[in-house]
């Protein structure tokens, strides 16, 4: 495992540019396979090193589900729960389907059981095959024909099992040419990755009817043009928080994006910071001086509890992040991670059911250390921290930012940050 050394100490200010967000981008990647839109343009028109690593894993299966059927053929999801969860549902409904799915051993740790246990119950008795190895290889026989057109799945663990067959539902529409639809049991969590998946489907031209727990897509009608993909507001996070300390600014900040972690400017203005309009069309910046702790749930916006807990450690209060439960099923246990992270820095955690309190340090460390534990978040965070505090960080594991964005360490060098093996 490699290491990097982060030294923050002669900070300038930039314009940093954040990635295409991977989650926006995995919807449009399906949508434009279904709808005649392949290749994505907008995705052939990003450079290629700065596409996200989990877009080339769906790109790399969904170009396996259009090749002529006969054999079987190997796809591997890497580390992305998303795209390989979307995948498998891709798989099941493309009729001639034979894949055999691997991934790394957190993928295969991490839950998949519902998703698959509500595709055997609507499409198992129609031909599905759906085995499981240990837990790789994961072999899919698609389903010849259909039944009731419904799948039923619970909402507790993972938003991502109701957008994979509400996908799956877009695809069996538009082979079907009636509505399907997703009922939810139970509670959602991430629920507005849901609704991020709802927005791209509308942006494609797909009716959705949304009641109670209930999504169902009842229509299609090719739109003008194929929708444009906007920058990702995960990544956003740190470059906001970091364009704050250095007085930069970063571009490509939609604020109309449908994506949960925009909650980010409305969350740190508790805290005492502001995004302000910069120079140039979705161009922001952070003003603000910290006067207070943050409150965030899990439920909201899970992917932005490890940059607010960065940032939790630099401001003077106590922070509150609630439901955190869902951040021990992601590439690490990140719940784990974010507790590690704050006592590298010399702060304190103190977990009460689901709620993890974050006493940030009297007086900041002289360096801190930090393993990424193979977690894309975890590095740029620990990164971030380092930013914020101008604490130096001896971080072990850095290459796996590619998961999401595979230029922060250029963009961190953009601000003055030296980085070394
Ligand atoms: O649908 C998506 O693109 C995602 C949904 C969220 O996961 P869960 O719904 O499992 O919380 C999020 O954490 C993940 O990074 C991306
Ligand atoms: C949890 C994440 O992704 P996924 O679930 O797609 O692996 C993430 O990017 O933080």
């Amino acid at each position: 495992m490699s290491q990097m050394h982060v030294d923050p100490s002669q900070l300038t200010p930039a314009v940093l540019t954040p990635p295409i967000s991977k989650s926006d981008a995995q919807r449009a990647l399906v949508l434009a396979h279904l709808t005649g839109a392949w290749p994505l343009p907008v995705l052939q028109e990003e450079p290629e090193h700065y596409l996200p690593a989990d877009v080339h894993v769906l790109t790399r299966g969904i170009h396996t589900l259009r090749q002529p059927s006969g054999t079987v053929r190997d796809v591997d999801c890497a580390d992305g729960g998303a795209p390989f969860r979307i995948f498998v549902t891709q798989a099941a409904v493309t009729p001639g389907t034979h894949v055999r799915v691997t991934g790394t051993p957190r993928l295969g740790e991490r839950p998949h059981g519902p998703l698959f246990e509500s595709l055997r119950e609507a499409l198992g008795p129609s031909g599905l095959v759906l085995k499981e190895g240990n837990p790789w290889p994961v072999e899919i026989k698609a389903a010849d024909r259909t039944g009731e057109p419904v799948f039923r799945v619970p909402g507790a663990q993972s938003s991502q099992y109701a957008s994979s067959l509400l996908l799956g539902c877009a695809a069996l529409y538009l082979r079907e040419r009636h509505p399907w639809r997703v009922e939810i049991i139970g509670p959602l969590t991430s629920a507005g990755y849901l609704e991020l998946t709802v927005s791209w489907l509308r942006r494609f031209g797909f009716s959705v009817q949304e009641q109670e727990g209930r999504f169902e897509v009842t229509g299609y009608r090719a739109p003008e043009r194929t929708p444009a993909m906007p920058g990702d507001w995960s990544s956003l996070g740190y470059l906001l928080l970091i364009a704050w300390r250095t007085g930069g600014s970063v571009e490509r900040a939609d604020l109309d994006s449908a994506h949960p972690d925009q909650a980010l400017v409305r969350l740190v203005e508790r805290a005492g910071l502001k995004a302000v309009p910069g120079a140039g069309t979705n161009t922001l910046r952070m003003t603000g001086t910290a006067r207070d702790g943050l409150v965030a749930s899990g439920t909201e916006c899970p992917d932005l509890l490890p940059t607010l807990a960065a940032l939790a450690c630099v401001l003077p209060r106590p922070s509150t992040l609630t439901d955190v439960g869902v951040l021990r099923l992601k590439e690490s246990d990140r719940l784990e991670g974010i507790r590690t992270l704050v006592s590298a820095f010399g702060g304190n955690t103190h977990l009460e059911g689901e709620t993890l309190t974050i006493h940030p340090p009297t007086s900041h460390p002289p360096r801190f250390s930090m393993d990424s534990r193979g977690d894309h978040r975890l590095a740029m965070v620990a990164a971030t921290l380092s930013v914020l505090s101008g604490v130096p960080l001896s971080l072990t594991g850095p290459e796996c930012v590619e998961k999401s964005f595979p230029g922060f360490w250029r963009q961190l060098e953009r601000t003055g940050v030296r980085l070394t093996s």
